[in-house]
């Protein structure tokens, strides 16, 4: 099997397609390069359901995307994981299972008993988090990102990794930003994502993975937390509105950030993982819905709530990052090929965002 892969990348020069089609005819994977990798391979018929597996699912993201996911596959067929332990309306919604992402026996382990054939991995720490602790940073993104790769290519997953505004630099076109041009990020957070592209891309020609990754710009839930990221300020301003009439901005008035409503980012992530391959020009996207200064957002939330009290105490550290990050995100390839279209504008978040908050709180006052 390793003459054969040889022979392939000494015979075809730059290395590129011939090499591709061998390696994809003779089951080679990364890590076990043995006869019996076809044994594992698990054949993924498009009329099944996937079987899905989603690592980091107790983030702001996960949960959101394993009920989307089982309201269409089935409740069974989508299982979240974390090394957290979860709360009691999320272990009774479906299957939950501890899995590290650094133990890849035990991901291993999880992927083979349960049949998995598709892989969403959300487990990360994000921008600000991980300029806090680099070295675990390093580790969770950029370690534990290659047992993700090893272990969909060795098992024929499907593969989703989610990218980041967050993997472009001040060096990037930031107004707009396109999905091909310089990325130089300067937090690990970055670095680890611009790594992940590119190795998930390089496995895809090397190996044949069905590698898929879209770049997220900054997500905003209402009724799940984000996890220490630069836009979390966007996510803290409902809360603080609803629950105090007062709000402490940790960015400048006028820093423009790219922002996406939690629906259209699960939403967009089905539907790439859903889309046929031949409609895929490339496997990594930018997507986007908006985009937002700190004062916009103040104003639009202001149209409802007149009263509410802003003040702005600048976090330099997280500053420093949006003043990296792209201002407006260009999406025309999403939209081109897979049909990518958002659903929420500014008007439609802040409506959304205000009556799920708002009545979340006027439930739990009645109680
Ligand atoms: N939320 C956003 O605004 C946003 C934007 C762009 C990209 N993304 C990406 O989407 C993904 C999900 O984001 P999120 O906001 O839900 O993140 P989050 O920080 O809220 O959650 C990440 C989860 O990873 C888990 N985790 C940490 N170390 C782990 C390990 N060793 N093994 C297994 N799990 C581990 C954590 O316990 C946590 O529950 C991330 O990859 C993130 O980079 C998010
Ligand atoms: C943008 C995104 O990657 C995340 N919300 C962060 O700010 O770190």
């Amino acid at each position: 099997v390793l003459n054969a892969a040889k022979q392939a990348l000494q015979g075809s020069g730059c290395g590129c397609q011939p090499l591709t089609v061998a390696v994809r005819h003779i089951s080679f994977s990364p890590r076990q390069v043995t006869s019996d990798a076809s044994f594992h391979s698990v054949s993924f018929s498009e009329t099944d359901h996937p079987k899905v597996l989603i690592t980091g699912g107790l983030g702001q993201l996960g949960v959101g995307l394993a009920n989307l996911l089982r309201k269409r596959f089935g409740n069974n067929n989508v299982i979240l994981s974390d090394i957290r332990k979860p709360p009691s309306h999320v272990f009774h919604s479906g299957p939950f299972i501890y899995s590290d992402i650094l133990d890849y026996k035990n991901l291993r382990e999880i992927v083979v008993n349960n049949r998995i054939t598709w892989l969403v991995h959300y487990s990360a720490l994000l921008s600000a988090v991980g300029e806090a602790n680099v070295s675990l940073a390093r580790s969770v993104n950029i370690t534990g990102l290659h047992n993700i790769l090893d272990i969909a290519a060795e098992h024929g997953l499907r593969l989703f990794v989610p990218s980041t505004i967050g993997a472009f630099g001040p060096s990037s076109p930031r107004n707009p930003t396109p999905d091909l041009c310089v990325q130089r990020p300067r937090t690990i957070y970055g670095v680890s994502k611009v790594h992940a592209e590119l190795m998930g891309e390089y496995y895809h020609h090397r190996y044949g993975l069905d590698f898929r990754c879209l770049r997220y710009p900054g997500i905003i839930s209402a009724d799940s937390q984000p996890g220490g990221g630069t836009t979390d300020y966007a996510v803290q301003i409902f809360h603080d509105a609803v629950k105090t009439g007062k709000f402490e901005c940790n960015l400048k008035p006028d820093t423009r950030l790219p922002m996406m409503y939690i629906d259209d980012c699960l939403r967009a992530t089905l539907e790439v993982m859903e889309a046929p391959a031949e409609s895929l020009s490339m496997r990594t996207y930018n997507i986007n819905a908006m985009s937002f200064m700190p004062e916009e957002l103040v104003a639009e939330v202001q149209k409802q709530l007149p009263d509410m009290q802003v003040t702005y105490k600048v976090d330099h550290v997280r500053q420093a990052i949006a003043d990296s990050w792209p201002m407006n995100f260009d999406d025309s390839n999403a939209r081109k090929d897979w049909g990518w279209k958002h659903d929420y504008d500014l008007p439609e978040l802040v409506q959304t965002m205000l009556n799920f908050i708002g009545s979340d709180s006027r439930i739990a006052r009645a109680n």
